[in-house]
């Protein structure tokens, strides 16, 4: 195939969709983005308009192709956010309901009552994942139970399900085909990811019938064709990579092999890495299929932690700053903390602690503590939590782990960056390519293509320059205040993290 060849990767994320016109070799040539709407309806829950989600994707396709054209477009590539579901009409392929995003916890009943029944366990040895209102399964019964006629109508095979790739491949195939990948299959919690298919024993338990999932294939694969008129390109161009954006994330960083561990800094951050083998984690992580080439699983350990950048803002806020980038230059105008710590539990805590009951602490103030020593933890906080979780998988697997890659809006904050390799040991690179996931979509679809691509270049290291005793010491401090955290609130959670 010839070099100007160009995939158009989608990444449907939550806040926006964008595409993006990428060549073999990396570069951008296009890109547009549209914001999308979440509602919340009660307290805890969480949706979107799958229509609405469609439409978005018709409209980035169709201002990168007003801009571009789309002659040289030889694939489609989509990352997507995870463990949202969708339910819709075989026959009409109308949603029965919202799209129930990742966010939305009104499944919560559910999983309490198959934890209080005993299920827990066997629920995460089969799937990696511990029991939570995050991930679909639940999710799925819920819509079943909650939209009138829905559960006969699944019953007597009428109704489809999948998470927001299988979707959109089926609102772009126009119903031709019903399909996901092994990666965001692995996200449902009804995936047998040792395997590699859908369980009937979790079905069962979760009350989906099996006849709505979608076939499982290769994240590579060609998935199909556009149909005539479902998107301003014309019919027939393949859909060749499907991938959940966190897995499209490492992918997009060049990571192959085990031994570096990338890390999305947004609102929370996401941190995954390779592991080889199928690992379950002793420590409070996930366990998850990065992706799949060729029908090969490639396996991942997977961390999310629920509030850090979005802990710069909230400090920022409490302080009358504008914004999280006043919030670190408040935080640089002084050495350290002053030992002061803060632990932003602010919505509970993700991995490796999971404790949804805990709220945010702060220890350590004296007559001495100034607004920029809170500042200054406010910013540490960030680079401790994903230390915590880079440690934990590092207790995981036997393979080292170099490195952190590291992507998202506070990656370019390089005073963060210094922080973070200093309490990690390990050097920290960054790109400045800002749409990791979609890239990395692209990139697996080229690959799937036969087009060999290069990753997103590294155009930033920061290597550690504290000694292990001052490490060891911010560490002792931050593990002192998470003690604190993890011991204020009555214990309610499960797979609790170690403090070392
Ligand atoms: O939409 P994003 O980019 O916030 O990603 C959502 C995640 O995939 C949820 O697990």
């Amino acid at each position: 195939m010839s070099s100007t060849n160009f995939v158009l990767a989608i990444d449907q994320g939550t806040t926006n969709t964008k595409a993006l016109l990428v060549t073999a070799d990396g570069r951008v040539l296009h890109q547009a983005s549209v914001p999308n709407t979440v509602t919340y309806p009660q307290p805890g829950w969480a949706e979107q308009s799958a229509t609405a989600l469609v439409d978005g994707v018709r409209q980035v396709i169709a201002q990168v192709v007003a801009k571009a054209g789309a002659s040289a477009i030889v694939a489609l590539a989509i990352s997507n956010q995870r463990e949202s579901i969708v339910v819709w009409d075989a026959a009409t392929g109308e949603p029965i309901g919202p799209c129930i995003i990742w966010q939305c916890r009104r499944s919560a009943p559910k999983c309490e009552f198959l934890r209080a029944a005993g299920h827990a366990d066997a629920i995460e040895r089969k799937t990696g994942l511990a029991l939570d209102p995050l991930f679909p399964a639940a999710k799925i019964a819920w819509l079943l139970d909650n939209v009138s006629g829905a559960r006969a109508r699944a019953e007597r095979g009428e109704l489809r399900v999948g998470t927001v790739d299988s979707w959109l491949l089926w609102s772009l195939t126009n119903g031709a085909v019903h399909a996901t990948d092994h990666s965001n299959a692995s996200r449902t919690q009804l995936f047998d990811t040792a395997a590699l298919q859908w369980d009937t024993d979790l079905a069962n338990l979760f009350d989906v019938p099996r006849s709505m999932l979608p076939e499982v294939r290769s994240s590579d694969s060609n998935f199909g064709h556009l149909a005539e008129g479902t998107t301003a390109l014309p019919a027939g161009i393949p859909i060749h990579a499907m991938i959940g954006d966190s897995h499209a994330a490492l992918f997009g960083h060049g990571v192959r092999t085990p031994g570096a561990v990338k890390a999305t800094y947004g609102t929370g951050t996401s941190l995954m890495t390779l592991t080889g083998e199928r690992v379950l984690s002793s420590h409070g992580i996930s366990s998850t299929i990065a992706w799949s080439q060729n029908g090969l699983p490639v396996h991942a350990l997977e961390g999310n932690i629920s509030v850090s950048g979005q802990s710069a803002a909230f400090m920022a806020e409490m302080l009358g700053l504008t914004d999280a980038a006043a919030l670190s230059e408040l935080a640089e105008t002084v050495p350290n903390s002053n030992g002061v710590s803060f632990v932003p539990a602010l919505v509970g805590l993700g991995a490796p602690y999971w404790r949804s009951d805990a709220r945010g602490t702060l220890t350590g103030m004296s007559l001495g503590t100034k607004p920029a020593h809170l500042a200054r933890a406010a910013i540490e906080a960030i680079a401790f939590q994903v230390a915590d979780v880079f440690s934990a998988m590092q207790r995981d697997i036997t393979v080292r782990l170099a490195e952190l890659r590291a992507d998202g809006g506070a990656s370019q904050n390089g005073f963060l960056m210094q922080f973070q390799a200093d309490v990690l040991g390990r050097p920290v690179t960054t790109g400045d390519a800002p749409e990791v996931s979609a890239l990395g979509a692209a990139a697996l679809a080229f690959a799937g293509l036969g087009i060999a691509t290069s990753t997103v270049p590294e155009t930033k290291r920061y290597i550690p320059t504290i000694s292990e005793n001052d490490r060891a010491a911010h560490l002792f401090r931050w593990h002192g205040a998470m003690a604190q955290t993890l011991h204020t609130q009555p214990r309610t959670g499960t797979n609790g993290g170690e403090l070392s």
